[in-house]
């Protein structure tokens, strides 16, 4: 994909490509340890409880070689426990609370060697292209969407992810949306503001007893349900996957059986190619009279113009949404027509709540997934394990120990082709490999090995000689 990857970049590019061990165990700024206890021993070859044992007590952590040259660049105000976890390392790391506009975004990306953003900043194909020296992306939130994910594996360049720190906040905001809606407190807490009093009943509910209809019954779904139940809803979902009930939930075979059903519809999918706008005007028509909608998901998943009309002809009689397929880059920013031309007419409607894309913010779960992606981000760098990678194989490799000076991790990302292990391994065929793994994600494969009794120019020359196959897509040698 770029010259930086090319055999012709020795010198500070191998500064970027190989790393050695600084004897992290003596070193204070290292948070992150790397014990044998966190990695797959299964997948190491030779493993036994007792070496794993010996292992776990003398773990050698690997750091780069120079780590204040390893360039990250952190966009939409991620987490200050992940700005610690990464700055402990010594790595450069560019802070800034908002995302970037495109242009800013690719002058900016090709200099980095990590980048970690949230839900805004989308990282096509097109920006990844000119990110040289790219090796991970970290998403500070759930979603991936906004990250081309083939391209990235394509090119050699992981990405991470927080797959659940924020579920229960997004359940929770969910709740207590439905209890506002179906009470109108938006309206009403707007009236006090503006200074009118306006006590009534009229169309204003209880939920108990409600039916609450959940599409997309994963992680958010699920947790959802439990909640509701509680609360005294019957909970009805309706997924792709046969997935088990919670609590006296029901499954429904149809989009439609649920919307037919259900009081409140909750969407909980991800943006997909067939989530787009799977609430259309026919499935505003299927919902019943005066339901409500709340969409926590991803913006793309609603047909807004659809919603107004729903709105306005009192089909539904309520929603709540948080997302929207354009959305601001940073606080402050307004959201009216500019962004997407139909957000006057939203912000018009009754008993409709609109909140910033907050699903996941709370202290818990922002703090929670700056450690994990901030975790993943060190051991991906410092270590090259792809545990919780969602675009390429998940290699791990139980950690090298301090009996083991002269050893390197080899770590080879390639096309998957036959015949790439044979030639790797004639390369790596000097040397005694200690253990050694590989796996394969589609068109991608990602090969791990530990090898003994190296020095620093074997090391560059097996650099050289593996960056030469036509197979490859990105050395990384690590000691
Ligand atoms: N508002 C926020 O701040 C916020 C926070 C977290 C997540 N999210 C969004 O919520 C989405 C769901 O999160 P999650 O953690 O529950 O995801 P998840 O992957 O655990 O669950 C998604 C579920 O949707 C189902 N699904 C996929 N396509 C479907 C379809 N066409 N019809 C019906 N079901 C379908 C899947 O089978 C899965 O069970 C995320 O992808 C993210 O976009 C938003
Ligand atoms: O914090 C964010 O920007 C995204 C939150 C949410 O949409 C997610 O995907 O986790």
């Amino acid at each position: 994909m770029s010259s930086a990857r090319d055999i012709k970049v020795p010198q500070e590019e191998l500064a970027h490509r190989v790393s050695r061990s600084l004897g992290l165990s003596t070193s204070p700024a290292a948070p992150i340890t790397s014990t044998a206890s966190s990695f797959g021993f299964s997948a190491a070859v030779g493993s036994t409880p007792a070496s794993v044992a010996a292992a776990a007590r003398a773990a050698k952590h690997l750091k780069p070689f120079a780590t204040e040259d390893i360039k990250i660049l952190l966009l939409e105000n991620v987490n200050q426990t992940g700005r610690d976890i990464l700055a402990a390392q010594g790595y450069q790391v560019e802070f800034l609370k908002t995302s970037l506009p495109e242009d800013q975004l690719i002058e900016k990306i090709r200099d980095v060697h990590v980048i970690g953003i949230r839900s805004k900043t989308k990282l096509t194909a097109r920006v990844l292209k000119e990110a040289k020296n790219l090796i991970v992306i970290g998403c500070f939130c759930i979603g991936t969407n906004q990250v081309d994910l083939k391209f990235a594996a394509d090119n050699g360049i992981a990405v991470f992810n927080s797959p659940f720190s924020n579920s229960r906040s997004v359940a929770e905001l969910v709740i207590a949306e439905i209890v506002v809606l179906a009470r109108q407190l938006g309206d009403r807490s707007n009236e006090m503001h503006n200074g009118t009093w306006n006590k009534v009943s009229n169309k204003c509910w209880e939920v108990r007893g409600k039916t609450l209809g959940i599409i997309g019954y994963g992680h958010i779904g699920s947790q959802l349900s439990v909640l509701a139940e509680a609360m005294g809803m019957n909970v009805i979902y309706y997924d792709v996957v046969n997935l088990m009930a919670m609590g006296t939930a029901r499954q429904v075979p149809t989009l439609e059986d649920l919307l037919r059903e259900a009081d409140f519809v909750t969407l909980h999918v991800p943006e997909l190619p067939e989530t787009q706008n799977m609430m259309g005007p026919k499935q505003f028509d299927q919902m019943k009279e005066g339901s409500y909608l709340i969409n926590a998901s991803r913006g793309s998943v609603v047909d807004i113009p659809a919603l107004i009309e729903a709105s306005r002809a009192g089909k539904i009689a309520g929603a709540a949404l948080d997302v929207y397929p354009n959305e601001p880059s940073g606080n402050g920013d307004y959201f009216h027509n500019d962004l997407n031309t139909w957000a006057n007419d939203l912000r018009t409607l009754k008993n409709i709540i609109l909140t910033p894309h907050i699903g996941g913010s709370t202290e818990e779960a922002q703090s929670a997934i700056g450690i994990e992606v901030g975790q993943a981000l060190v051991k991906y760098v410092n270590e090259g394990s792809t545990l919780g990678a969602v675009n390429l194989p998940e290699v791990n490799l139980r950690s090298l120990t301090i009996d083991e000076p002269d050893h390197a991790r080899v770590i080879y990302i390639h096309q998957n082709v036959p015949g790439v292990l044979r030639k790797v391994n004639e390369i790596l065929g000097d040397h005694n490999v200690d253990k050694q793994m590989t796996d394969s994600r589609d068109d991608v494969a990602y090969l791990m090995a530990d090898i003994s009794n190296v020095d620093t120019q074997t090391i560059k020359d097996l650099y050289a000689k593996l960056e030469s196959l036509s197979s490859r897509i990105m050395t990384r040698i690590l000691y």
